[in-house]
């Protein structure tokens, strides 16, 4: 495995609507670690997580993926570089006519040679990855409860045996139990599969217990990356604000050296 980052922004810029979001963006992630990324509402998260992901160009600066810097790649090393990452969505989007075994198979059908038995035999380990019981495979999403359909997009995130993982707000409208079940699942996978992973988040509950690191956004820019307690006691004011809305001890932030 390569000793590069798995992600490394250099002044980044990001496009919303044809309007530039970010500027000046500069983040490291490292391998195996879960990075949770948070911000105000419109603060640009997801359009960080899409371009950071691939799913679309950045507009400036430069991004280097899994040690591949992605301006240099054509549509087949993009494509081959896309393999490599998962995407579990924010509302799921799993396909609605489409099983749960068949949407999890769906990117192994895209990307592998695979015959149909060997798909589905890969799903169903996918499944039982993400935490699914073996007769989920054939339901249908509008037959799964919320933490169901986010397994099931989980599991198909996890279809091609990714290196990295991209989660756009995996708990939301879950309850706080089902909610602390898929943080322990994630916890166990990155450990299990070496997986490093992204989130984008407003749930403090699951950053204290999974994330490594938080990335901040505001106004346009990175406002700070450190460990949650760190971040909490920052007395940036918008981050201040950020945490004060919802008060909790994250425990104290451990001193490095300078
Ligand atoms: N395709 C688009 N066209 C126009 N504007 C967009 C588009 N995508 C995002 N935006 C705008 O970019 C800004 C950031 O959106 P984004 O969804 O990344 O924010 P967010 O931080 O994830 O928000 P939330 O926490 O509410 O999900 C918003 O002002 C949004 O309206």
């Amino acid at each position: 495995m390569s000793d590069a980052p798995a992600i490394e922004a250099v002044s980044l810029a990001t496009l919303a609507g044809g309007r530039v979001l970010h500027r000046d963006l500069s983040l490291t992630v490292h391998r195996g670690e879960v990075l949770a990324v948070v911000g105000g509402s419109g603060s640009g998260k997801t359009v960080l997580l899409r371009t950071l992901s691939l799913l679309q160009p950045p507009a400036g600066g430069q991004l280097t993926v899994l040690g591949q810097d992605a301006a240099r790649l054509d549509a087949g090393g993009l494509r081959a570089l896309r393999r490599c990452i998962g995407i579990l969505f924010q509302q799921g989007a799993l396909f609605t006519g489409l099983s749960v075994l068949d949407n999890v198979c769906l990117p192994l059908a895209e990307y592998t040679g695979l015959s149909l038995a060997d798909r589905r035999e890969l799903g169903m380990l996918r499944l039982g990855q993400a935490g699914l019981p073996a007769d989920a495979a054939g339901k249908f999403p509008d037959e799964l409860s919320g933490g169901m359909i986010k397994r099931a997009a989980l599991a198909r995130a996890l279809a091609l045996d990714p290196e990295l993982l991209f989660l756009d707000e995996p708990s939301a409208g879950l309850d706080p139990v089902t909610a602390a079940g898929l943080d322990e699942l994630l916890g166990d996978l990155r450990d299990l599969l070496g997986l490093t992973v992204l989130m984008v988040t407003h749930d403090l509950d699951s950053i204290a217990r999974v994330s490594d690191r938080v990335a901040f956004l505001g106004r346009g820019a990175l406002l700070a990356v450190a460990p949650v307690a760190e971040l909490a006691a920052s007395q940036e004011p918008e981050i201040r604000a950020y945490f004060a809305a919802s008060p909790r001890d994250f425990g104290k932030p451990t001193c490095r050296p300078a």
